[in-house]
């Protein structure tokens, strides 16, 4: 038994690895086993597959062959495999009949729209641009507006409503928004409607006579992934316009990626390190950026990236704020980032979507007290009770979070051994190891993802319907990143996490995080909280506000003066058009009059798209518990 509910834990002796099998293999003969049709490490292994995903037709290269030692079958769940999948993860043919567009009724577009009705919205700065409800009211130009009807985009999310009027009146931003919310487009459509309007795009190659690449655009990233996703999103939102994306990332020789600048690029998506040695060796200028975007900036700005970010933002030639606009997004912004990112914004507006640095309630979240060594035992438990729950045809994808690299690859193979097909990815991995694993878990091929923080931030995976912190980050920011690679674009996700005594920083921060997402706190987990005396590490601890690192951190130090306004709704243009100018200065609080968040109606939306027959609001997920 696992307490969930107590501090009295009964103590679980680790089961022998080599006697110990999991439930759902106990009668092995009676499953077919597998071999994988990709070319993994693991494939010489034979898999065995659980019940609910063993029966399937053989399909795919295998298909009435027979590979290795045993036929192979497919799991009936499985999406088809392809033969040549691009060495890319997230690249898209060119053509955007072929690409992965969101289906065709607006139901379906991909926003549950009602979930972001009267969500908070709150702006600081001077002179702050009215927000737009439609796209048709954003000048954004005729060819990206047919990019966005193709994208099926009916209605701009909270975060697009307000952020891109802002840039678009050639203002910088500091964005906080919650993760998955579509702050991508966010930064790339004013980005690209701007390069479209000021800039003569096709005229001329924005490579100079001696062949140094000079864009109009930089957006930076932390991770390849994440960088090679924007990358993909910019090309589909630039599709027949005449804008050259292109993208910088290491882990890949630079060759292709120098020629792909030969020639010609105007938004340039790049990892910092990637673009340093470009620029180094004179193959990039920034002499002409007039936008930069820094997406995760909180992350871009910590400690293991700011020393690069200062390199090319002040020294590489970049033009100065006020002169280039800047633009920092995130889901989370701790004020000591914030008070950094300074340097880099001038006269800015910040604005918060939903309750900020916290998670969306479209994710329920469930915390369990589980030991270390009881932990293996556990995740075999709800992964085989969660495969009994899927429904035939549906992908569903879970991704796990591990503390360390050779965590995540003892877990893989552990997951493999048991019959799951899983993956991992992590920084140790070769570049096009990384892109094999993310491609298989996107494509289902590989349903599970074990993953280090690198894939914590930015990914946008379809139908990830569970995440699962095997082991818990250090902050409470990290976790409210993992969490958000589900309940994205308003659908619904489930999280659960496996909390033990050496986590016991996070309680108070985990409690609050739950709470302000309207989540049930188990009542041991509140225990914890009001005995620890730390608050998920310096960055999570906010004195005075109940929120994570999601305000103006110029409203405490005063720094700025200038109006300010909130929204208590996604469609109620009264409180926004009439600017609220706090009584008492201008920065001070006026959240408290912020409306309750809605509870989204997400149950049959999570039950018809996955099958999952959890109910949103409550912590437990159909038979899960
Ligand atoms: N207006 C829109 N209508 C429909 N779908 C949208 C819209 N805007 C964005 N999306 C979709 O929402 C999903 C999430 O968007 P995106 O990845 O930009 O979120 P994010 O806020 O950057 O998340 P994170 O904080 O995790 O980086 C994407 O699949 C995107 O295509």
């Amino acid at each position: 038994m696992y307490a969930t509910d107590s501090y009295s834990h009964t103590r679980r002796t680790r089961p022998s690895r080599s006697t110990y099998l999991p439930p759902h293999l106990r009668n092995t003969n009676t499953h077919p086993t597998f071999s994988d049709p990709n070319s993994y490490a693991s494939d010489s292994q034979t898999h065995r597959f659980p019940p609910s995903r063993g029966r399937g037709t053989p399909r795919g290269r295998g298909s009435g062959r027979g590979r290795g030692r045993g036929r192979s079958y497919a799991p009936r769940n499985r999406p088809a495999f392809h033969p040549n999948p691009d060495p890319n993860p997230f690249d898209v043919i060119e053509k955007f009949d072929d690409l992965e567009i969101l289906s065709d009724s607006d139901e379906k577009s991909g926003i549950n729209y009602e979930v972001y009705d009267d969500i908070p919205v709150e702006a600081s700065g001077s002179d702050i641009p009215e927000p737009a409800n439609s796209f048709n009211e954003i000048d954004l130009g005729k060819g990206l507006n047919d990019n966005i009807r193709r994208c099926k985009y009916v209605k701009p999310t909270p975060v697009q409503r307000y952020a891109i009027p802002v840039v678009m009146a050639g203002r910088d931003l500091m964005a906080c928004a919650q993760t998955g919310s579509g702050k991508t487009a966010a930064f790339c459509f004013p980005i690209i409607s701007g390069i479209l309007k000021h800039h003569n795009v096709g005229s001329g190659s924005p490579v100079n006579h001696s062949g140094v690449a000079s864009p109009i655009a930089l957006i930076l990233s932390p991770t390849r992934e994440l960088s090679c996703q924007i990358h993909e999103e910019a090309r589909k939102f630039s599709y027949e316009t005449g804008i050259k994306v292109a993208v910088a990332y290491g882990g890949t020789p630079i060759t292709h990626q120098l020629h792909k600048l030969e020639k010609g690029v105007d938004i340039l998506v790049a990892t910092p390190g990637r673009l340093l040695d470009m620029i180094e060796r004179a193959k990039l200028s920034l002499k002409k950026i007039k936008y930069l975007a820094l997406d995760e900036a909180d992350r871009m700005l910590d400690m293991g990236f700011e020393r690069q970010i200062r390199k090319v933002v002040e020294q590489m030639g970049m033009p100065p704020p006020g002169v280039r606009q800047t633009m920092l997004f995130s889901a989370t912004f701790p004020n000591e980032i914030q008070r950094l990112a300074t340097d880099f914004l001038s006269n800015y507006i910040f604005l918060t979507v939903g309750k900020v640095g916290s998670s969306t309630e479209l994710i329920a979240q469930r915390v369990e007290y589980v030991q270390d060594m009881d932990k293996r035992d556990r995740l075999m438990n709800l992964l085989v009770e969660q495969s009994a729950n899927e429904n035939n045809g549906k992908r569903a994808l879970t991704l796990i979070f591990v503390e360390t690299k050779r965590g995540a690859d003892s877990m893989e193979s552990w997951l493999c051994r048991n019959g799951f097909l899983a993956t991992a990815i992590h920084g140790d991995k070769a570049q096009m190891e990384r892109e094999r694993a993310l491609r298989s878990f996107k494509t289902g091929v590989r349903p599970i993802l074990v993953a280090t923080d690198v894939a914590a931030r930015g990914l946008d995976v379809p139908h990830v319907t569970h995440v699962i912190n095997y082991d818990l980050p250090k902050d409470i920011d990290d976790y409210v990143h993992r969490i958000g690679r589900t309940g994205r674009a308003g659908k619904s996700g489930l999280a659960t996490a496996f909390f033990c005594d050496k986590n016991s920083h996070l309680a108070k921060s985990l409690v609050q995080l739950m709470q302000e997402a309207k989540q049930q706190v188990p009542p041991w987990l509140t225990q914890y909280a009001e005995t620890s005396s730390s608050y998920g590490g310096a960055r999570a601890y906010r004195p005075g506000g109940s929120k994570f690192g999601g305000h103006d951190f110029r409203k405490a130090t005063n720094m700025s003066g200038g109006n300010h306004y909130y929204s208590s709704g996604y469609t109620n243009q009264v409180a926004f058009g009439e600017p609220c100018i706090a009584p008492s200065g201008p920065f001070n609080s006026f959240y408290s009059g912020e409306p309750a968040y809605p509870v989204a109606s997400v149950d049959s939306y999570a039950a018809g798209a996955y099958g999952y027959p959890y109910n949103h609001g409550s912590l437990v997920a159909g038979t899960w518990n």
